[in-house]
């Protein structure tokens, strides 16, 4: 025991870890900047960011998200002036969420086929002042129906095929307005193959659809909800159609469904806490795969930064490389303004 700190001495450390290592240091390619950089495996570029944001009524207003520090809710016409803002930043593709008019709310979410709603006087709007940037809508009820709900409701259930019949109405009409992309968020059976069918048949075979895959029934959605305003109005919960937080199988499965159905390209909601459902659906299916990092996961890194836990713009660009680690092609972020402002 008494010899002890000589035992210790630094050549026969070294020799030691030589011998346990077989001279094999890792470190030696962290040593420096230029090298760190030389063999960086995954990199995050504006290319990789879709804004998501909140559209509400009337002109001129930009509201605050109270749950979300630094998201607000935008009038048509600033939407569209944020919209070139994004497209100057080189952000290639933006999704908006529409805060209804409480009194356009209906059992039956019909109000998201007036080709007047929000949402469809905002992808006029912008597809015709910025047409350069991809516009990326949301088929589901949620924001149209007064229970909250993203489908039919009916004895306290969440009628299916009905729900499809809707929601491919919406769909379309969406498209008429002049959206690039469909997303259909609403995770109902058979959507995917409906909307496909419905696009192709009335002249929109070249607008792709971006399946929320793999969404789970998830607490992180609080903020959003009281976003878009149905926060107050959800019936119950979301667990009779979104994926249980604790399966991964059925999120495969849901994805292979969804494929099989057309799904041009796959989303996971929500985002960082589902990174091994990302890895599996690229793994598995090799399909350009995006992941929703939800307002919930937005506002926990605002609220340790705003009381000055974390270093936010550190950990905003952390957490969107990660997504890039796991496999994504892309991220839906309501970061993604300042993300590409960072990446200038
Ligand atoms: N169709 C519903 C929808 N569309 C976007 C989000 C959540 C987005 C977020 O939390 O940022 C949700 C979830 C929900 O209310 O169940
Ligand atoms: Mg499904």
């Amino acid at each position: 025991m008494k010899d002890r700190p000589s035992q210790f001495s630094s050549a026969s450390a070294s020799a030691h870890i030589d011998e346990v290592t077989g001279g094999r240091r890792l470190r030696r390619l962290r040593r420096t900047d230029w090298s760190r950089r030389l063999v960086l495996e995954n990199e995050l570029s504006v290319n990789d960011l879709i804004w998501t944001f909140f559209l509400t009524t009337g002109t001129g207003v930009a509201e605050p998200v109270e749950a979300m520090p630094g998201v607000e809710r935008y009038s048509v016409d600033m939407a569209v002036r944020m919209a070139e803002k994004a497209a100057k930043l080189g952000i290639p593709a933006i999704a908006p969420f529409p805060r209804e008019d409480p009194e356009k709310k209906t059992e039956d979410g019909s109000y998201i086929t007036d080709p007047d709603n929000l949402i469809n006087r905002a992808v006029r709007a912008i597809k015709k002042e910025v047409p350069e940037i991809g516009i990326i809508t949301d088929a589901a009820l949620d924001p149209f129906t007064t229970h909250g709900h993203d489908g039919i409701l009916r004895n306290g259930e969440i009628v299916n095929d009905e729900s499809v019949e809707m929601i491919v109405r919406g769909a379309l009409s969406q498209a008429e307005a002049g959206a690039d992309v469909i997303a259909p968020s609403d995770m109902m059976d058979g959507r995917i193959g409906a909307i496909r069918k419905a696009l192709d048949e009335n002249g929109f075979n070249h607008i792709p659809i971006m399946s929320y895959a793999a969404k789970f029934a998830s607490a992180f959605y609080g903020p959003y909800r009281d976003a878009i305003g149905t926060l107050g109005l959800l019936k119950g919960d979301k667990k009779t159609y979104y994926v249980d937080p604790a399966n991964s199988e059925d999120a495969v499965r849901e994805a292979e469904q969804d494929i099989a159905e057309g799904a041009d390209m796959l989303m996971v909601k929500p985002g960082l806490p589902y990174l091994d459902i990302v890895y599996r659906l690229k793994e598995t299916f090799r399909l350009p795969t995006f992941a929703y990092q939800v307002s919930g996961e937005y506002a926990m890194i605002k609220a340790a930064a705003l009381n000055g836990w974390i270093d936010e713009e550190k950990v905003m660009m952390e957490s969107l490389l990660a997504f890039k680690r796991a496999g994504c092609d892309g991220i839906l972020t309501y970061f993604a303004l300042d993300a590409a402002q960072r990446l200038k």
